[in-house]
């Protein structure tokens, strides 16, 4: 009874394939309608065809009655094989792999002879049900393996629709084979003669599930490399900044001693002496001479000379009482200190620096002052008669110039 009802129910095995033939050839028009509007990745093309190879051939197998059995039952089914194919050729193209195209084409040639071989020889029609869904079940493993081991590679994960896609796909598939092995069993007892219909129907919900999957794949890549360009340009930007930051900073450091240069001095000083005029802090600067460093040069050659302005560069560089002023070597072997620092407290902290220098024990063969490399310094403090910086500095250079005349390794405040 209820047999008869379901029978009743179901659509002949044609008109079910012409529906799905017609249906199978909306969908291409559905991704090309997408391609329009979308970037797609290589690979998409490929399943827009494999679709149309699926509506081709349900029409071809549906027009049997109209057609030659070879146009319909070979010709049609081979093309019904290639929308899997097609769709596992377009898969390894999308996710960058070997496209596999030889392999395919030949894979599908051996179907094509393999069914052709069974019409002429009039096998039954289940051993061709059998032959063909054991390519597609092959077709659709391959797949599913290829995505599930693949996509995080362009996707950055899985991508849990298509999975679940495939696994509807190759339990469709497994089903119509247990169908084909039982057949024979159960046919008179308890099912229908259409379960062919529902293979169909269920192939057809398949396909269309397979479109809206892949779509999504390619939607998804779009998002990921999306997602990822952004963060590469991110990680870019932070990368040039601190780039920037570097050469900013290394154009404003003496290479040799690793010391503020010149530049850095100049506009240094110009805020600390705006600082000193708004606020009252006293301002103090140093200058400091290497002693008779021509000579130094010319006995030990430049490169020792060199050596020499490192060491002391360090002193100033690491000494306690410059870490709130500013060091800079403004010449070749002279060096500026800027510290707000009262006069009593500046040529405290020159003197320190001279004993220092001297106690580095370098040797100086031709000295005019003693075995070691010395220097000399000029101190000078703001006072109300300083009207610019200029003067100020110009007031440590007189000072420094007079401890030079009075015999050097000294400090000696303006
Ligand atoms: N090795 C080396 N020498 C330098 C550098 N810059 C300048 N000099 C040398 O420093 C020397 C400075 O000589 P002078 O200005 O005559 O002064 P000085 O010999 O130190 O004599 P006093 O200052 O009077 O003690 C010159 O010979 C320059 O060539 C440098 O970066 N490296």
């Amino acid at each position: 009874m209820i047999v008869t009802a379901l029978d009743e129910a179901m659509l002949s095995e044609q008109t079910t394939l012409l529906m799905a033939g017609i249906m199978c050839l909306v969908l291409p028009l559905v991704m090309t309608f997408y391609r329009q509007h979308r970037e797609t990745y290589p690979g998409f093309g490929i399943w827009v065809g494999a679709f149309l190879c699926a509506g081709i051939g349900c029409l071809l197998v549906g027009l049997e009655d109209l057609v030659p059995v070879w146009v319909s039952v070979w010709l049609g089914n081979v093309f019904i094989l290639a929308f899997p194919a097609l769709l596992a050729l377009g898969l390894n193209v999308f996710l960058n792999r070997p496209p596999l195209f030889a392999a395919y084409s030949a894979s599908i040639a051996i179907y094509a002879a393999l069914q052709g071989w069974s019409l002429v020889t009039g096998l039954s029609a289940g051993f061709r049900s059998a032959l063909f869904t054991v390519f597609v079940f092959f077709y659709v493993v391959r797949l599913g393996f290829n995505i599930y081991r693949y996509t995080p590679h362009v996707l950055g994960r899985h991508d849990k629709l298509t999975l679940t896609v495939i696994a509807f796909g190759v339990v469709i598939v497994i089903l119509r084979f247990v169908n084909l092995l039982f057949e024979s069993v159960y046919e008179n007892s308890f099912v229908f003669d259409d379960v062919d219909t529902i293979f169909i129907i269920l192939l057809v919900l398949a396909s269309v599930a397979m479109v809206i999957a892949t779509i999504s794949l390619n939607q998804l890549r779009l998002e990921f490399n999306l997602r990822t360009t952004s963060q590469e340009l991110q990680e870019q930007t932070i990368a040039l900044e601190k780039s920037n930051d570097k050469l900013a900073q290394l154009a404003l450091t003496d290479f040799l001693t690793g010391l503020k240069n010149v530049r850095f001095f100049d506009s240094e000083y110009k805020k600390l002496w705006e600082n000193s005029t708004t606020s009252g802090t006293p301002l103090s600067i140093i200058l400091l001479d290497v002693d008779c460093f021509k000579l130094y040069n010319d006995s030990l050659g430049h490169l020792a000379g060199d050596e020499c302005l490192k060491r002391i560069g360090e002193v100033l560089l690491t000494h306690p009482g410059f870490h709130r002023g500013l060091v800079a070597r403004i010449g070749g072997e002279e060096f500026a200190i800027v510290m707000e620092n009262n006069a009593e407290q500046a040529l405290e902290e020159a003197e320190r620096i001279v004993a220092i220098v001297e106690h580095l024990s370098i040797p100086h063969p031709s000295s005019l002052v003693g075995a070691s490399v010395t220097v000399t310094a000029g101190v000078a403090t703001r006072s109300s008669l300083d009207s610019s910086r200029e003067k100020l500095l110009s007031r440590a250079d007189y000072a420094l110039y007079h401890a030079k005349s009075l015999g050097r390794n000294r400090a000696m405040a303006a």
